[in-house]
């Protein structure tokens, strides 16, 4: 057998991180498609300023390894902007 070397099998593990990561934001995304219509029902606007900061201070909060948590708000912050252009995109779907 083909010997695997630890970068191989850093690889593999990032390649099943990812696999779960695909699944959780897709279904982070079929959340915001629910709060997108609650929002176009009741007329507010796509941006909420202070849920995204309260959502960003709990992200750093739970986050175990201080040198980690500013990269990951960093996604977050990232994930929070990509939702407000789908909610945009599924505005001008109807
Ligand atoms: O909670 C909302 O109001 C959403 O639209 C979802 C979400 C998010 O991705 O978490 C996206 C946009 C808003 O600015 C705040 C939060």
């Amino acid at each position: 057998m083909i010997l695997m070397t630890e970068l191989d099998q850093a690889r593999q593990e990032i390649n099943r991180i990812n696999q779960q990561l695909v699944k959780l934001l897709e279904q982070r995304f079929t959340a915001v498609t629910k709060v997108n219509n609650y929002k176009v029902a009741h007329q507010l606007p796509i941006l909420d300023q202070q849920r995204e900061q309260a959502i960003l201070n709990k992200v750093t909060a739970e986050t175990s390894d201080p040198a980690k948590a500013p990269f990951i708000a960093a996604i977050f912050k990232d994930i929070m902007k990509q939702s407000r252009q789908y909610e945009q995109a599924l505005r001008k779907e109807d």
